[in-house]
């Protein structure tokens, strides 16, 4: 098995130049675990910015774009737009975007579709809110947005899968290591089913809800965890214990 493990630090809508200064700061001096690749999530307004002064070892992300090349999409920005700045990654279907922003399966395959075919790379997520876990349908939900996901697209190298239980995102309340690992598990399968076994052993499905530097090192001793995708916590020092939670 030679998953990377992968952390990224989504800032949201958070930030400033002074703010991405100091957040930087924390990065470049680490130390940082030289078996992890990292990434941050910066607003669009700030990536050439954050691009110039980032460390080359780290990547430097959108969270969002949309599923044409160029036109009239007022306010929209596309992958080829993040391409010609030197921007190599995007987070799409964030449940930020599907909850607040009406974002479709539908949509949000089309834009990873478009993404990958553009050369960037996509970390994707999926999750259930609190109503769907307890309504029992948990593994129905996830299965649902990644079938949308694969009906879309061909090749899943450039594919990181991000699991972020809407219930625990900015709630403080993180899914057990068990919990995670129990949703993680189903995934790799669903991938093993429907798409194939080399996919399954190669994608990194990581974590997002609540992660913190002191719940950290449980969830990464999860076998199907491959790291994580944080939000609160990407924007203060302890962003670094996690990236080094594996150590
Ligand atoms: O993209 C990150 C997730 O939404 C998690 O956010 P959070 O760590 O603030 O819960």
């Amino acid at each position: 098995m030679s998953r990377k493990f992968f952390v990224g630090g989504n800032w949201k809508m958070n930030g400033s130049k002074k703010i991405a200064d100091e957040l930087l700061g924390h990065i470049s001096r680490g130390p940082l675990d030289p078996n992890v690749e990292i990434l941050i999530g910066v607003p669009a307004i700030y990536l050439d910015f954050v691009k110039e002064q980032a460390p080359c070892t780290v990547h430097v992300s959108a969270q969002n774009c949309f599923k044409t090349e160029k036109g009239a999409f007022t306010g929209e920005i596309s992958p080829s737009m993040l391409k010609d700045i030197g921007v190599d990654w995007v987070i799409l279907g964030h449940s930020e975007r599907r909850q607040i922003f009406q974002e479709t399966d539908l949509l949000i395959a089309e834009k990873i579709n478009h993404a990958l075919e553009t050369g960037l790379s996509v970390v994707a997520c999926i999750g259930e809110t609190l109503e769907e876990r307890e309504a029992g349908q948990t593994e129905a939900v996830v299965a649902k947005q990644i079938k949308a996901i694969k009906e879309k697209i061909s090749n899943w190298q450039n594919v990181v899968i991000a699991y972020e239980p809407v219930w625990a995102i900015g709630t403080g309340k993180t899914a057990s290591p068990q919990q995670a690992q129990e949703v993680h598990k189903v995934l790799r399968k669903w991938l093993t089913d429907e798409v194939s076994e080399t996919v399954a052993q190669n994608t990194r499905i990581i974590y997002g809800g609540s992660v913190t530097a002191s719940n950290c090192k449980e969830l990464a001793k999860e076998v199907d965890i491959d790291g994580f995708l944080v939000g609160g916590a990407s924007l203060k020092p302890e962003f670094i214990d996690i990236i080094n939670a594996n150590q």
